[in-house]
């Protein structure tokens, strides 16, 4: 068998449109998960895994961890509640087979983070792992983490960005799921606005209808206007309409190409705000339009030369 191997350093700001779940049990999930292309997997060591599996689960973790080349897909490992017994190791394992990312669950305050984070550097420390370089999430699965999720997202440099969990979240507020998400909505805009005021990535929940292309499409649409970016999935057939929705389109991608250039020629004219194909364009309309730009590129579907 080759050597150990080893993951380029994380990427705080890396594309995560699509975070795909899977039981890190289950070696028929987990052995080639990169061929289906989403941008990171989520190797579970909690809800997926029965309580009397948790030892296993850790086992057949490292050593994909360890021997599993994934490529550009990031790894990331959902550890156990920190209420349970089982996180402590689960955050040594995945630390020792260098996961790139740690996804707390149930997580409902900065003080969590900081216990997780302590963990982290303890283990790095251990393994020899260069301190930093495993990255932190954190899922907000109940009323009191979105209220706090401001304070969780910035309880850590090494935090990446925040997900919000529909089954949990749903069950504690005892609604089950709509079609339109007005039982969620709030909860998803509240955790957006903490996000983006804390400057870290903002990921909607997992949809658990498999057989509801219909709803999941519905679902997706709503969360690629509300701004997300990026989704939990569970299955690898979800992971192409979501790349679609959220990559930018052609038109919009000519639109900013247009006001990317005409600014800077406006800007040397000594002209502030003005008019493309019909739409007035200032300062902010120029961020934007090279934020879209930016994207294209990432997601490979920008063919211009800016
Ligand atoms: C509320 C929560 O906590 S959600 C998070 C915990 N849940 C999970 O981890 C569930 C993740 N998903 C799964 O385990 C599976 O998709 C299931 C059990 C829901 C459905 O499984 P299946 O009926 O086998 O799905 P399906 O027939 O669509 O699978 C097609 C192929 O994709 C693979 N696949 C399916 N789901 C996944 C996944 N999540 N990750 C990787 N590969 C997957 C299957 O192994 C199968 O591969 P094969 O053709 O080589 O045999
Ligand atoms: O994070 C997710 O989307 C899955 C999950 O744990 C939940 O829905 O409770
Ligand atoms: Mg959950």
């Amino acid at each position: 068998m080759a050597g150990k191997i080893t993951r380029p350093r994380p990427n705080k700001d890396r594309l995560r449109r699509t975070m795909m779940f899977m039981n890190a049990q289950r070696p028929g999930l987990i052995k080639d998960a990169y061929i289906y292309g989403c941008d990171s997997i989520m190797l579970d060591l909690e809800d997926a895994v029965a309580v009397n599996q948790k030892d296993a689960a850790r086992f057949s973790l490292y050593h994909a961890l360890t021997t599993i080349d994934y490529g550009d897909t990031e790894v990331i490992v959902r550890i156990n509640g920190t209420d349970t017994e089982y996180w402590q190791e689960d955050v040594r394992v995945c630390v020792a087979g260098g996961a790139d990312g740690i996804r707390i669950p149930k997580c409902e305050s900065a003080e969590q983070v900081k216990e997780v984070e302590a963990a982290v550097e303890a283990a790095e420390k251990e393994f020899g792992v260069e301190v930093g370089r495993t990255l932190l999430m954190a899922a907000l699965e109940s009323p009191l983490g979105i209220m706090n999720a401001y304070e969780i997202c910035t309880a850590s440099d090494r935090m990446l960005g925040c997900a919000i969990s529909g089954g949990d979240f749903r069950t504690s507020m005892r609604v089950q799921i709509e079609p339109d998400g007005i039982e969620i909505n709030t909860a998803r805009s509240m955790m957006l606005l903490a996000a983006r005021a804390a400057g870290v990535q903002c990921l909607d929940t997992m949809y658990p209808n498999l057989d509801d292309e219909e709803g999941f499409r519905r679902e997706v649409d709503l969360i690629v206007r509300m701004g997300f970016d990026g989704k939990s999935l569970i299955n690898p057939k979800q992971i192409a309409y979501v790349h679609e929705r959220l990559a930018p389109t052609q038109k919009q991608i000519a639109h900013s190409e247009k006001i990317v250039r005409s600014c800077r020629e406006q800007a040397d004219a000594g002209v502030g705000v003005y008019v493309v194909d019909g739409k007035m364009v200032d300062p902010p309309f120029f961020k934007e339009a090279e934020r879209i730009i930016e994207l294209a590129k990432k997601c490979g579907v920008y063919h211009g030369d800016l």
